[in-house]
């Protein structure tokens, strides 16, 4: 059975951000329930893992699961929250004298490599867009909006007839952006605020208030909220559809 790891479920900023007193960033320095790593996904399994992205928290996130390497990684988009971990995985191939398989639609893959042009002498670099096998799931990608900060890429994986979806950067999708939100066992979806009073046009990521709309459009049988800011208290009382969880840093789900 594989099993879905979330080994980061915070915004672009992580929580605590460094600048902030807040309640929530003061509780992540102290307690900690609400210290969250910049998002990034492990699917463990019988016929192999990989990671979803590979942020600045990436080197903290395999100490914590005390992995040695990683060996496949898929990338949604290429901001820094989500690659700024490429530069060490890199340096890690190198030194271990082994070839990282990254994994991305192409026109990420340019980006990517235009920031960090020696990345390729450390990894074989495959472009995703016409989907990808790894671990036994069929992956099939897909760009999405992701409003003020342009756009990113969404994964539907399935295996043994267990469909789920990783978007966790996006904000407003339009009919065609839904449609393979359709009929999912889970969606992973991102939602940075609670309620996020920022101009529609400054912003970049989906709130709960409008994931729970779309949640009752596309109706998956269950979901969980990732990519969460300081905005967003875990010890809180917040209101959500009966069928939706908050990720929590190590949290482990059976998929299936
Ligand atoms: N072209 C860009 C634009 C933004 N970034 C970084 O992405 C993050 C955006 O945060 P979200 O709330 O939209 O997830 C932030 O870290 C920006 O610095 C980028 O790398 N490239």
């Amino acid at each position: 059975m594989d099993t879905l790891v979330f080994l980061g479920t915070g915004d672009a900023m992580g929580v605590p951000r460094v600048y902030c007193d807040c309640d929530v960033c003061m509780e992540a320095r102290t307690t900690g329930t609400n210290r969250r790593l910049r998002s990034l996904v492990m699917i463990e399994g019988p016929e192999g893992g990989f990671l979803i992205d590979c942020g600045p928290d990436w080197r903290a996130q395999m100490e914590s699961q005390g992995l040695r390497f990683a060996e496949k990684i898929l990338v949604t988009h290429a901001h820094f929250d989500h690659i700024g971990g490429l530069p060490e995985w890199a340096d890690a191939c190198r030194w271990l004298g082994r070839k990282g398989e990254l994994y991305a639609p192409q026109e990420v893959i340019d980006t990517i490599l235009k920031q960090f042009p020696w990345l390729a002498r450390h990894m074989n670099v495959t472009a995703v867009d016409h989907g990808i096998e790894l671990g036994g799931w069929k992956i099939k990608g897909w760009k999405v909006c992701h409003g003020y900060n342009g756009f990113s890429y969404a994964y539907r994986l399935e295996k043994n007839g267990f469909r789920w979806v990783y978007c966790s950067d996006s904000i407003g999708l339009n009919e065609k952006e839904k449609k393979p939100l359709h009929d999912l066992d889970l969606l992973v979806l991102g939602t940075s605020f609670v309620h996020e009073t920022a101009p529609y046009e400054s912003r970049s990521v989906y709130d709960m208030r409008e994931a729970a709309e779309l949640l009752a459009e596309v109706r998956p049988k269950r979901a969980v909220y990732t990519h969460m800011s300081h905005d967003v208290d875990l010890n809180g009382d917040i209101p959500l559809p009966s069928n939706v969880e908050l990720a929590r840093t190590g949290m482990k789900m059976e998929l299936a």
